[in-house]
């Protein structure tokens, strides 16, 4: 059984309030784990996109594409680029909503091509909830916030207890998760995820 979503939102989407407590909009960011592929500041090859919040419902983030990042010479990888649209999409739906979620479904549309060194501008809005189920889509932008569309995309986010990664997730990596948190170096995230 196919479960692409051909309406989007669905129609049993309700309109999304963001939390009482999300970051204002100007806020920028911080990686919500730093070995985290997206954001992460210890990984080198990573994506290190950063995001700042835009207005109630939206979230923009950039990202710079490296010589790590080529599928075709010259050319960002397309699975590289889905991957900073999961990023993008994830981090908007986890700070506006303030809940631990995961990606259940991701559509990518890729537009243009995009180069190595120019920076994608990714603009994610809230679209609709539905119980567990929240919807987001974005726009990634070439070099500029009103630059050529490069690609476009949607995710459904699923809410998800602690159990999800303490279940799943490795434990150390978890227990580091924590430490990042207790130093003070997940800005922003007063809201606990940890077992
Ligand atoms: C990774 C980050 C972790 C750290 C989090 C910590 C702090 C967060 C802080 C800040 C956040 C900031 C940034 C986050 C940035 C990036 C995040 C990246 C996110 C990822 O990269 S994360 C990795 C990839 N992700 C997975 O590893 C998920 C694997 N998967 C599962 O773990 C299960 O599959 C799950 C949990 C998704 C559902 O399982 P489940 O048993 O809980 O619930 P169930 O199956 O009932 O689905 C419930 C309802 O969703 C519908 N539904 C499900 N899947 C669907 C699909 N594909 N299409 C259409 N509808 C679908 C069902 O139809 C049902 O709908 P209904 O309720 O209407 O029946």
């Amino acid at each position: 059984m196919s479960t692409r979503i051909e309406n989007w939102p669905p129609q049993d989407a309700e309109a999304v309030e963001p939390h009482p407590d999300a970051p204002a909009p100007g806020t920028q960011l911080g990686e919500h784990y730093s070995e985290c592929f997206g954001c992460g500041h210890e990984v080198e090859s990573g994506l290190h996109l950063r995001s700042t919040v835009s207005d109630d419902m939206s979230v923009v983030s950039t990202f710079t594409v490296k010589k790590d990042h080529q599928g075709a010479p010259g050319l960002a990888h397309g699975g590289l680029l889905a991957c900073a649209f999961d990023e993008a999409l994830g981090s908007t739906v986890g700070n506006l909503l303030r809940t631990p979620t995961v990606t259940a479904r991701l559509e990518t549309d890729f537009v243009r091509p995009v180069p190595v060194g120019s920076t994608l501008h990714i603009a994610a809005k809230l679209d609709g909830r539905s119980g567990r189920k929240t919807y987001v889509s974005a726009e990634g932008r070439l070099d500029a916030a009103d630059g050529p569309v490069a690609l476009r995309a949607r995710g459904l986010f699923v809410t998800v207890g602690v159990d999800h990664f303490t279940t799943h997730g490795d434990p150390d990596a978890l227990a580091k998760f924590r430490q990042t948190k207790e130093a003070g170096q997940a800005e922003d995230r007063d809201w606990d995820v940890n077992p």
